[in-house]
């Protein structure tokens, strides 16, 4: 991965990486490490784990077997959405016109633009991810049925349609709520099902902070794309509220998170303490976003670094505070 969001000469005079072009070096181990995003794939290990305590602690039973099977087919769906992503952004100009990002939390993996593997090697990666994400799927579906089969289908059919062509959903203003009910509301429900919890208002809440932040991710990494998102007409939410607009979006959703966590605690079912950081970490972040400076790099860095943490560290205090209620 690069550290920088300026990269080699050649790199940008390469605007568009012609399909099938065997890469310079040949495939590498590193390089589809690379594609995988690994930073960011706690966002699909989050939900999994929270719904999982959450479906335990009601249920006073825990079915690792279940567990660690979703576990593992999500970070799979999840890596192969990711893949795509940069075969299609590769497809439409939007990463090789990327000269705004911050790599690697913005504008792909690069892995593309930077020849170390070709769209139809990447393409291949798609296949064998969502291949090992069905083999998981088999294994949940002997223990659980029907509804887990619909629930990996519908997913799966989601990550298609959000990157892909013709209806890419993510440049149709629909990436936000597509993210958070993909890494959030169903995954946290999913988990907690497969725990043999119940599909109710109080699992929906459990989901709430988990989507917030996990949107908040996204926002903050769309706000330095958001010249090359608007050149290949690719429509997310800094495109209809503007970058401020977006920023104080992203205080009401850690608000909301904090306001779900709080009910929590008066129903009993998330232990107090579990709400210390998540409050300490948004009253920090509040004025962070609100003055965030879109086109200093290091205060974007700050606050991608901030959204991050409180998805991480909020995601665990939950899980704690929901399994010590
Ligand atoms: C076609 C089809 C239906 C295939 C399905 C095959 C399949 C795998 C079926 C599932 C089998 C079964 C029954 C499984 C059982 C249960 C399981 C494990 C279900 C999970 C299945 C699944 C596919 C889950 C997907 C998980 C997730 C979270 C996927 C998210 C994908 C996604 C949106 C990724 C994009 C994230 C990114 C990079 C966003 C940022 O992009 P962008 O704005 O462009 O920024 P940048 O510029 O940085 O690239």
């Amino acid at each position: 991965m690069t550290s920088s969001g300026s990269g080699p000469a050649p790199l940008h005079a390469r605007r568009l990486s012609p399909a099938g072009q065997a890469p310079r070096g040949g495939p590498r181990a590193a390089a589809y490490v690379q594609a995988l995003r690994p930073g960011f794939l706690l966002a699909s290990i989050a939900p999994v784990v929270v719904g999982t305590a959450w479906g335990a602690a009601q249920t006073g039973a825990f079915d690792p077997l279940s567990a660690l099977l979703f576990l593992v087919g999500m970070v799979l769906g999840h890596s192969a959405g990711n893949v795509l992503n940069d075969v299609c952004d590769d497809a439409s100009g939007n990463d090789p016109v990327n000269d705004g990002r911050i790599t690697p939390f913005t504008g792909g993996s690069r892995v593309i633009q930077d020849a170390l593997l070709t769209r139809r090697q990447m393409t291949w990666f798609v296949v064998a991810l969502l291949a090992g994400c069905a083999l998981t799927g088999v294994g949940l579906v002997a223990l659980h049925g029907g509804p887990i089969l619909a629930f990996g289908l519908a997913m799966g059919t989601l990550v298609l349609l959000y990157h892909m062509p013709p209806l890419r959903l993510n440049h149709r203003g629909l990436g936000e709520a597509l993210v958070g009910l993909m890494f959030g509301v169903a995954p946290v429900t999913a988990a907690a099902w497969l725990q043999g919890g119940p599909v109710d208002g109080p699992t929906l809440l459990v989901s709430v902070p988990v989507t917030a932040w996990v949107v908040n991710i996204l926002i903050v990494n769309e706000i330095p794309d958001r010249v090359a998102d608007r050149a290949v007409g690719k429509l997310t939410l800094i495109g209809v509220l503007g970058v401020r607009g977006a920023l104080v979006l992203q205080v009401g959703l850690d608000i909301l998170a904090l306001v779900a966590l709080a009910v929590l605690v008066a129903m009993g079912a998330l232990a107090a303490w579990a709400m210390v950081v998540p409050v300490l970490l948004t009253a920090g972040m509040t004025p962070l976003r609100l003055r965030t400076d879109p086109d200093s790099r290091a205060a974007m860095l700050r606050t991608i670094h901030g959204t991050l943490a409180l998805h991480g560290v909020g995601a665990l205090s939950m899980t704690a505070g929901l399994l010590f209620a």
